[in-house]
């Protein structure tokens, strides 16, 4: 396919997303179902403009003086993919399958337009109703947080140093772009392509099936790592879903002690049996039910809850979300929160430590949240990050990422490089 027929395919698709209200993964999927001729190129392509246009859809509505799907397409290719207007012109002309754009004149007219005058929450790209959290969590800093959301996301890996080690995996990626991560110990990161380019597929690798490294996010893997599990510890995690951080744990363990993995919807445990096969993981426990915990009550020396949230921090994955978050969803995700830190909290003993993890920016989500679990608790303490930081790290130099009030950590792409998480950690008192 050529440039028109992308051009014309992200229209359709993020017609269809908008009329619809389809996720983007099923909408690119119907559309390549009904596609068959395009090849795996134009797909990535497709798929990058799409994510492209969401990441970016107030401000180049601003910009085109319209937010119409071919709006957000045409702006994506001229204001992110870095084709000037005599360029796309000339790429799409004689070619049938191309839409209609307008002139030159007035594509160049509207890249001369001033974003400056643009409502804030325009020029940072989210929605008007968040500009007050954003504000609260990164003061000064809210706008340029919120802007770098809007880059394309990195493909990063965690290296199962169970069965191998950094270099090995990196070796297998040579002239891939692959390097070490600079915050977390084991990662590798491989940056994002520009423009149509594609993101390798990881998971097609031979040392994917060796159990050699999973797919997660920086981010991710530095909540697991300032969790701070231990080998020869019991440990419970509560919100276990697929098993990301388990999976982690189980590496920061050495494979000795036991990881309890429970999740109140079963069906999300599933994936996690040929994970932990894949990655020869043996400390696992899955926990289907929530009887299967009974008698682990303040016997835990270290309990996760990687909370179910907003999901703020993963716009730059998922830019739809970014417009579908909603004052409900956020005040739902916030009871789901105090209710699942209450009844994590009883499996830890004293002593013991209980670690909150958000992929969210919103304090409501994250300080708030903290803030009254030690008004409800008082047998519970916070725990001291900056040692935490130190030794979760691998670079020295980097500065502890506190959130607002000090209380607890906040990463996110501008200023840790990652996914937007949250992490506070809390001592049940002797
Ligand atoms: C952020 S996801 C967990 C991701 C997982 N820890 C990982 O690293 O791959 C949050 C999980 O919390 C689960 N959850 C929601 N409410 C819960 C509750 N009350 N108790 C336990 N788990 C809950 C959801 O089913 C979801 O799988």
């Amino acid at each position: 396919m050529r440039l028109g027929g992308r051009l014309q395919a992200a229209i359709e698709i993020l017609t269809d997303i908008e009329t619809r209200h389809r996720p983007v993964p099923e909408a690119l999927k119907d559309w390549g179902l009904s596609h068959r001729f395009a090849g795996s190129g134009d797909r990535g392509a497709i798929s990058n403009l799409v994510h492209d246009a969401l990441r970016m859809k107030l401000s180049h509505a601003f910009i085109m003086d319209g937010g119409t799907p071919a709006d957000l397409a045409v702006a994506t290719l001229l204001r992110q993919w870095g084709i000037s207007p005599e360029e796309l012109t000339a790429s799409l002309e004689g070619d049938k399958f191309a839409p209609e754009i307008p002139s030159v004149e007035l594509l160049s007219a509207c890249l001369a337009r001033d974003l400056g005058q643009a409502p804030a929450h325009v020029r940072a790209d989210i929605p008007e109703w968040l500009v007050a959290s954003f504000e609260r969590a990164f003061g000064d800093d809210w706008e340029a947080e919120a802007q770098a959301m809007t880059a394309r996301p990195p493909l990063d890996l965690r290296v199962n140093t169970i069965v191998t080690d950094r270099d090995q995996v990196l070796a297998g990626f040579e002239g891939q772009g692959a390097s070490a991560t600079r915050l977390a110990p084991n990662g590798i990161r491989i940056e994002a392509g520009e423009g149509p380019q594609r993101q390798i597929a990881a998971t097609s690798e031979v040392n994917f099936a060796g159990g050699w490294f999973e797919v997660q996010d920086e981010g991710s893997q530095l909540a697991a790592g300032l969790a701070g599990a231990e080998p020869g510890e019991i440990v419970l995690d509560y919100c276990a879903g697929g098993g990301g951080k388990a999976l982690a744990f189980a590496a920061m363990m050495n494979n000795d002690g036991r990881i309890n993995a429970y999740d109140a919807d079963r069906r999300r445990l599933a994936p996690m049996v040929e994970r932990i096969r894949r990655a020869g993981v043996e400390i696992i426990d899955i926990k289907e039910r929530p009887f299967n915990l009974a008698g682990l009550e303040q016997a835990m020396d270290r309990v996760l809850v990687d909370a179910p949230c907003t999901g703020t921090g993963t716009w730059r994955r998922r830019p739809d979300a970014k417009w579908r978050i909603s004052e409900k969803n956020l005040s739902d995700r916030t009871a789901d929160q105090d209710k699942v830190l209450d009844d994590a909290s009883v499996y830890v003993r004293p002593g013991g430590e209980l670690a909150y993890v958000t992929c969210s920016l919103l304090p409501e989500e994250n300080t708030d949240r903290v803030k009254a679990f030690l008004t409800r608790h008082p047998e519970f303490e916070t725990i001291s990050l900056k040692q935490r930081w130190r030794a979760a790290v691998a670079d020295p130099d980097a500065p502890v990422p506190y959130a607002d009030q000090n209380l607890g950590l906040i990463l996110s792409p501008r200023r840790t490089g990652t996914d937007g998480f949250y992490f506070a950690g809390f001592r049940r008192k002797l």
